[in-house]
């Protein structure tokens, strides 16, 4: 059957202490507690002993496997011993152009020079290159990597793998050119192998979706340190490499030699697991290609990113290839949203003997299910049911949109054998807000503000549902598109807007190299009206309200917008500020200047309280 959990035995739904329990009693997070069932048959645990012996057996029955090992083992002797519990240390990598070859099975067309040269890094990109790196020449939709070898030689490239001939004459200080067929498909081959493969040496959950992977993502880290194991994060928000020491993120998913450098990072500083954040466009291009998945966890499917997909089914298979990784059954685990009209879609994916746990808000025949819950702006509470029986989890993550994501963790959890309902409960509560997700933003004013990551429609949708639900008297939207981003989702947000709130002020997000005016031309023609009809607006100083008594502004300075809707707070309303959470930038043209609504909020709260105390 589709959606059952065949491995597991059937679930303890209710047990003495469960009709004990009301949602409607608060409790301090420090004092929540849960863990109601009995234990079951367990699964392999992934990212634990067991489950390590398993796969480590697996890779060690590899030839190539055991020199990796071999290698790691000298490696962290370099880094000067074992692995250091206190502080992170840098691993060193070095190996020889043709060992790298034959190790990653890369096939060249022609070489030219000395195989033999050490490389100590593998970079694709010339502006990142340090000294003895090996520079992969990949052609791209903006520029063309064979144009930066000269560039690259001068800052101590040793070698180069291009996909043209090319003469590197007598002029080049590089020793060695490899000519392959197509440098895009061996890139992800030479960085997992330079890098000994890491993610075979932890367990590796992977997290695809439109909206709840990075949430979802916290909530997995959080569960992984509640058992006492080190994980490591790659996602929108931050690569945590090192317990709780991050490094900016650039992509949500790292491109295919950072991925492998980040996770050879994480391995020799102790991780047993990662969590990463897998992007339908990370999928489709390839950065993926050498990650050794365990589990694949699919959290919802609507529109987005169609300026790079064109078609949706085109972004929906994208997403499909980190399923098709699930082959399996002893080492994979597949973990489904099945309130999501694709999840047969994904099920269907790779091997169906692959174990599946399965979560739903809406469908009880999901493997973990809420039983009752109960949202405010403080926190939410949840009654879960899961195989292994109920879990009563307070957290600090708020909307019904969070309770998706905090099933989506307990469903992993159940996937991978945690040790104990508790640590699965404890490991989520433990994580109280994730950055721009939700996050309110009290200056002691008389209303509510929130700033939320919200930029596809179906969160903006969610967002402004949540938001209704706390009964504010009015809401007072703050939302903008990104620029170079898909055209199609502008007018829909507009939309969902000025249906779900009663004011909405349209204002810039990231315009990149579009003019902002157009940007809000798209949006405004969700609702019917032109950026014409505001400069008449404005010239007559009259906004007339649309139709359904909705009242809209444009204020193409966020900075301004965000003020405005701060001026026009009043007790008991809720300003909601879309689309940037957790960003700490706004990128128009070529520049990046500091931007984050956050402060831009505290900021105007602080003007406004102290405008309202001198009266
Ligand atoms: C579709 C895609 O992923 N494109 C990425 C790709 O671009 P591209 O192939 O066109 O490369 P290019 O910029 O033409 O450069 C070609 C080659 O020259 C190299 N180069 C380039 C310039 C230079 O000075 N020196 C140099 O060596 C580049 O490193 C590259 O190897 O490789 C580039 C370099 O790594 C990325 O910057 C670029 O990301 C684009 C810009 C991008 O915006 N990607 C976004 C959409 C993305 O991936 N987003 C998802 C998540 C979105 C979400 O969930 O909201 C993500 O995972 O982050
Ligand atoms: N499970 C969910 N379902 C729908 N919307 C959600 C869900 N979880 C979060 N959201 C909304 O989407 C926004 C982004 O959430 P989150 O960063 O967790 O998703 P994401 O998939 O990582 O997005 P991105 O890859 O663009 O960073 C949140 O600010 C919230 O408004």
């Amino acid at each position: 059957m589709a959606f059952s959990f065949t491995l597991l035995s059937p679930p303890t739904l209710l047990s003495p202490h469960y009709n004990q329990f009301s949602l409607k009693t608060r409790h301090p997070h420090h004092h929540r507690r849960h863990l109601l069932g009995e234990p079951f048959r367990r699964l392999p645990a992934i990212g634990v002993e067991k489950f390590q012996q398993i796969h480590c057996q697996a890779a060690r029955d590899s030839k190539v496997q055991e020199e990796d090992f071999r290698k790691n083992e000298s490696d962290l002797e370099e880094s000067n011993g074992k692995i250091n519990e206190d502080r992170f240390v840098e691993p060193k990598f070095k190996m020889s152009l043709a060992e790298l070859l034959d190790d990653s099975k890369v096939v060249p067309l022609s070489v030219y020079g000395d195989l033999g040269v050490q490389i100590t890094g593998i970079q694709h990109d010339s502006t990142v290159i340090s000294a003895g790196d090996l520079f992969v020449c990949c052609v791209g939709s903006r520029t063309d990597g064979h144009l930066y070898i000269n560039e690259v030689d001068k800052r101590g490239a040793v070698a180069v793998i291009a996909s043209k001939e090319i003469n590197i004459g007598d002029t080049l200080r590089c020793k060695a050119l490899v000519i392959v067929e197509d440098t895009d498909l061996v890139l992800p081959l030479l960085a997992a192998s330079f890098y000994r493969y890491p993610s075979k040496n932890m367990a590796v959950i992977g997290i695809t979706g439109t909206n709840g992977k990075t949430t979802t993502s916290y909530l997995i880290k959080g569960m992984y340190e509640a058992m006492g194991l080190r994980i490591g994060l790659l996602g929108t928000v931050a690569y945590y490499v090192y317990g709780d020491n991050k490094l900016e993120s650039s992509y949500t998913t790292p491109d295919a030699v950072l991925v492998q450098n980040l996770m050879a990072k994480m391995l020799h500083n102790g991780s047993k697991a990662v969590v990463m954040e897998v992007s339908s466009q990370g999928l489709a291009v390839g950065r993926c290609n050498m990650v050794d998945f365990n589990v694949a966890v699919f959290t919802n499917l609507t529109r987005d990113h169609l300026d790079f997909h064109v078609t949706e089914e085109e972004y929906r298979k994208a997403k499909a290839k980190l399923f098709q990784m699930m082959v399996d059954p002893e080492r994979h685990r597949k973990v489904v949203n099945i309130d999501d009209p694709n999840a047969h879609f994904f099920i269907a994916q790779g091997n169906p003997d692959v174990p599946l746990v399965t979560f739903a808000m809406d469908n009880k025949n999901a493997d973990v299910h809420p039983l009752e819950f109960e949202l405010s702006l403080f926190e939410t509470q949840v009654l879960v049911n899961t195989p292994r029986g109920v879990l009563k989890i307070s957290s600090g993550l708020l909307g019904r949109h969070n309770i998706y994501n905090i099933l989506a963790a307990v469903a992993v959890g159940i996937a991978v054998g945690a040790d104990s309902l508790e640590d699965i409960g404890r490991g989520i509560e433990k994580v109280d807000a994730v950055p721009g997700r939700c996050e309110v933003i009290d200056e002691g004013q008389a209303f509510g503000v929130i700033v939320d990551y919200a930029h596809t429609p179906d969160a903006v949708y969610r967002l402004l549902d949540f938001v209704r639900e706390l009964a504010p008297k009015r809401i007072i939207t703050v939302l903008g598109c990104g620029g170079d981003r898909d055209q199609w989702k502008r007018p829909t947000m507009a939309k969902i807007s000025t249906d779900k709130s009663e004011v909405t002020i349209l204002t810039s997000d990231n315009p990149r190299s579009e003019d902002p005016l157009d940007i809000l031309d798209d949006m405004l023609a969700g609702v019917g009206r032109t950026m014409q009809d505001y400069l008449k607006y404005e010239e007559n100083d009259y906004y007339p309200p649309l139709p359904n008594g909705h009242q809209l502004f444009v204020h193409s300075t966020r900075r301004v917008a965000i003020r405005s809707a701060v001026a026009m707070g009043k007790e008991g309303d809720m300003i909601v500020v879309a689309g940037k959470g957790h960003e700490t930038y706004l990128i128009q043209g070529d520049k990046k200047e500091f931007f984050d609504d956050r402060e831009e909020c505290r900021d105007a709260l602080k003007y406004v309280n102290v405008l309202s105390q001198a009266g």
